[in-house]
């Protein structure tokens, strides 16, 4: 029984201790195991890739002045960081969120050309002058060159939808149908007219080919030379408005000034006058309008402002009759040119129009019309075309005044109206101020339309 129980106890004893020592093994083992992986979580991510500092942006207009980005390390990055205009976008962390772009432009130089206010040119304080003969100081009129200028400032409209989407089409290099299509749709849209498109489409598609245009300077340049071409005449631009001899005796020059209402007959008379005077002319004006009390007095108007005289008949007096006396006292006086304001008409009433023959008629009995200006409002598209065309029936118009440019994206007016008429345009109007009118240039004009 002893001898059992020695054997029970010895087994047991041999039982703990194997016990013990397995348990031990296994806690090694879980140690050792977790500090493993342990070790593996420490290893920095990315596989032990360590870039040197944070990625710079930078816009893509002009450069801003790089700043270290603010770190939470002690050390500043060295790289260079763009600045970042974190009050213009939508989130708050100053950090890139999905799609901030699309609710944000981040860069002011995404903003289209529409959206920008284009600034007005500054007009220079004119000094005073004096006609002489008259003791009313009158105003200095702008310097051509200056009135170029606010050519190109006022046909910038123009330029946006115009120049820019041809220049955008064709400094791409081999245009495909589509985008030749595009191209003549522009210059529809502007105004240029079936015929005038055709030609100009022709002869940019030949050239495109001929000379591998490739950079936008250079499609500029084609296209600058293709729409000059296409203005061209051989006609004179001139407007003959200075005085001549006849049997030796000085004879002043006589304007007509023609169109249909508000296409700004008045205005341009006025302007015409201003321009003549100041460089040393003197000139009579005839106010023909009779029908519209407030254009003799509009024209009166010009003239105490720019030094001419000015001839009125009664409200609704015979307009020839008008036009007959402010010529005769043109005469009489010596002056160099005689501008005749005649009537808005509709060119569809065929009563008006036959008046419009008569003071023209009339006028000739003593002296020869020298010009005919047809004022044509630029804003009327394709109605203006029409206009002239019957204009030209009734009196012989030897020059174009194109108004109100600078209220029109279709300055492609200019190529129809010379093209179908054979008559040149010889002035634009750019605006209701006094200097707003500017002898036409087919290169300054394409330039201003190209910007
Ligand atoms: N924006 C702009 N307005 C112009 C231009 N030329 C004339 N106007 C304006 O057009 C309007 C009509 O001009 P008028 O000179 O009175 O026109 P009109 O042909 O004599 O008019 P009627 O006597 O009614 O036949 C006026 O408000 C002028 O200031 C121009 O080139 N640009």
């Amino acid at each position: 029984m002893s001898s059992s129980w020695f054997w029970i106890v010895v087994v047991a004893v041999v039982v703990l201790v194997a016990i013990l020592v397995s348990g031990l093994l296994i806690a090694r083992k879980r140690r050792i195991s977790m500090a493993e992986r342990r070790e593996v979580e420490e290893k920095p991510k990315g596989g032990g890739y360590a870039a040197s500092g944070g990625i710079s942006f930078a816009s893509g207009g002009t450069a801003v002045e790089a700043e270290p980005e603010p770190s939470p390390e002690p050390a500043p990055s060295p790289e260079p960081v763009v600045e970042h205009p974190v009050e213009d976008r939508t989130e708050v962390d100053g950090q890139p969120a999905v799609g901030d772009d699309a609710a944000v432009p981040r860069d002011s130089d995404q903003r289209t050309v529409r959206d920008v206010k284009l600034p007005e040119p500054v007009e220079e304080e004119a000094p005073e002058a004096v006609v002489p003969g008259t003791v009313e100081p009158i105003e200095e009129i702008e310097s051509p060159a200056g009135r170029l200028e606010r050519l190109r400032g006022r046909l910038a409209k123009s330029r946006s939808v115009f120049g820019q989407s041809l220049l955008g089409l064709l400094g791409g290099g081999d245009l495909d149908e589509d985008s030749w299509q595009d191209v003549e749709d522009t210059l529809l849209l502007a105004d240029l007219g079936a015929a005038t498109t055709t030609q100009i489409v022709d002869r940019l598609r030949d050239e495109l080919n001929r000379r591998a245009v490739r950079t936008s300077d250079e499609a500029r340049e084609l296209l600058h030379e293709v729409l000059t071409a296409a203005l061209s005449t051989d006609a004179e631009r001139a407007v003959r408005a200075l005085p001549h001899e006849v049997d030796g005796k000085k004879q002043p020059a006589v304007v007509l000034v023609a169109g249909v209402n508000g296409t700004g007959k008045t205005t341009t008379t006025g302007k015409l006058a201003r321009v003549l005077v100041a460089q040393g002319g003197t000139v009579v004006l005839g106010a023909a309008d009779t029908f519209r009390a407030a254009a003799a007095d509009q024209l009166q108007t010009w003239g105490e402002r720019v030094g001419a005289s000015v001839v009125r008949g009664k409200e609704g007096a015979d307009p020839a009759a008008v036009a007959f006396d402010a010529v005769k006292q043109g005469i009489s006086e010596g002056v160099d040119t005689v501008l005749i304001d005649t009537a808005g008409r509709l060119h569809t009433k065929t009563g008006l129009m036959d008046e419009l023959g008569k003071v023209k008629r009339v006028v000739e009995k003593q002296a020869k019309v020298d010009e005919v200006l047809l004022v044509l409002d630029a804003t009327t598209g394709q109605n203006g075309l029409a206009q002239a065309r019957v204009f030209g029936e009734v009196i012989d118009v030897t020059g174009i005044v194109l108004t109100k440019l600078d209220g029109t994206a279709k300055g492609g007016i200019v190529f129809q109206v010379q093209r179908e008429l054979g008559v040149p345009v010889k002035l634009v109007g750019l605006g209701e101020g006094p200097d707003d009118l500017a002898p036409f240039e087919p290169g300054a004009f394409v330039d201003a339309l190209l910007g």
